[in-house]
């Protein structure tokens, strides 16, 4: 079967090959080549997409779960948290605000570079904006996937989503990734002021022992094995960002990583444990606060709105435990200055400082063959 995907080998250019369509540069540091001079280049933010009104939950949800295995019993559910919000995803004007944020602060710095915003789901779909640039002269794109970590559905999906957008385009602009950016300064300081923030919202009794817990996407346990060149890097990029967030607040404070919006059928096992599970456990073991800070996101996406907000709020208050969840980078100055800095850093051909590098092959998924209809 013809797979939609690209690789190159390490340090392979798509400038030597147009039909080319991802630079990944196979674990290896990029070429330390600067970008040629007049070359017509732009920014595109690649994001998840959401809905934007009831009409478009379930066209989003079919668009999101094709040929996934997710039962129908969960669409229905997820499609009641999208309903709860007038089925207004949250994430589309995060997206825009990020676009508008990242425009401002490139035309401040003197980078004369235009921003386009895709996503992979819902409008404005990246097939689209990858003509628009086309059409506009564009030659070549640096990505921005708004996930910050390493898997099959943070990283190389992105990936597959370029190549789809090229393939019907016949190909459009070059493109090149830029890495995952968990451990990028930017990134850990925005979660950092957020945390902060939200142990000042604790009760002053509370402060200076309420148990800290990280929230990320669940993925299932096969993802996770082979995220990232030698597996379990989700897992292990979490680990060391949560770590990092909490180091920048308080050094050496002990932090939980867990997991929560699990999906796909119940026999498929997915990371745990569950925030909720979590919660219960914290109590048991005397605990009587915490704060959780959804590390995993990089703005309150409707998992963070519901799933935390409402559900873990809502164990959290049945178990008597004080809550408070903190915010996620969303369009802290810190981060959108690490939009501006890992974008330079590439323009100029240094040697990566930031983020990490997939190699061409990580993070591939055997996916279950769509069900018959
Ligand atoms: C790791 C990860 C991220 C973080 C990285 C990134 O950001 O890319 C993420 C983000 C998001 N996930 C989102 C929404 C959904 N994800 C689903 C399903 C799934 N997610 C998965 C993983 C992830 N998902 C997986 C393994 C599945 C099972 C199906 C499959 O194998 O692909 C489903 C189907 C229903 C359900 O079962 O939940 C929905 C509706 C939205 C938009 C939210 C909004 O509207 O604000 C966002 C940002
Ligand atoms: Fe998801």
């Amino acid at each position: 079967m013809p797979r939609a995907t690209v690789d190159l080998h390490p340090g392979q250019r798509p400038d030597e090959d147009p039909s080319l369509a991802v630079r990944n540069n196979g674990g290896t540091p990029p070429a330390a080549s600067p970008a040629p001079a007049g070359r017509r280049e732009a920014l595109l933010v690649l994001s998840f997409g959401g809905p934007r009104g009831s009409d478009d939950v379930m066209p989003f949800l079919e668009n999101v779960t094709r040929g996934r295995g997710v039962p129908p019993e969960r669409l229905l559910d997820v499609a009641e948290h999208y309903h709860h919000f007038g089925g207004v995803s949250p994430i589309n004007e995060q997206n825009e605000a990020l676009v508008a944020a990242v425009a401002a602060d490139l035309a401040a710095h003197g980078v004369d570079l235009p921003v386009y915003w895709g996503n992979r789901n819902w409008d404005p779909y990246v097939e689209d904006v990858w003509q628009q640039m086309t059409d506009d002269g564009i030659e070549h794109v640096y990505v921005l996937a708004t996930s910050a970590y390493a898997s099959y559905s943070g990283c190389r999906q992105y990936h597959e989503d370029v190549a789809r957008a090229r393939i019907a385009t016949g190909g459009g602009p070059t493109a090149e990734k830029l890495p995952h950016y968990s451990d990028a300064p930017g990134f850990v300081r925005a979660n950092a002021d957020a945390l902060a923030a939200a142990l000042a919202q604790l009760p002053e009794e509370h402060r200076a022992t309420a148990r800290l817990v990280a929230t990320a996407h669940s993925i299932p346990v096969s993802m996770a094995a082979v995220a990232g060149p030698d597996g379990h890097a989700y897992e292990a990029e979490l680990q060391a960002a949560a770590r990092a967030v909490v180091d920048a607040v308080e050094p050496g404070r002990p932090v939980d990583l867990v997991w929560q919006s699990r999906s796909g059928p119940p026999s498929v096992p997915w990371l745990e444990p569950d925030v909720n599970d979590h919660l219960r456990a914290l109590h048991e073991n005397g605990e009587t606060a915490v704060v959780l800070f959804p590390v995993g996101f990089v703005s309150d996406h409707l998992e963070v709105v519901w799933d935390l907000d409402h559900e873990a709020e809502e164990t959290a208050g049945e178990l008597g435990l004080v809550f408070v969840r903190a915010g996620t980078a969303g369009t802290h100055p810190a981060f959108v200055a690490m939009v501006r800095e890992l974008l330079e850093e590439r323009r100029a051909g240094a040697e990566p400082r930031l983020g990490t590098n997939c190699p061409a092959a990580c993070c591939f998924v055997q996916r279950p063959a769509a069900r018959p209809a």
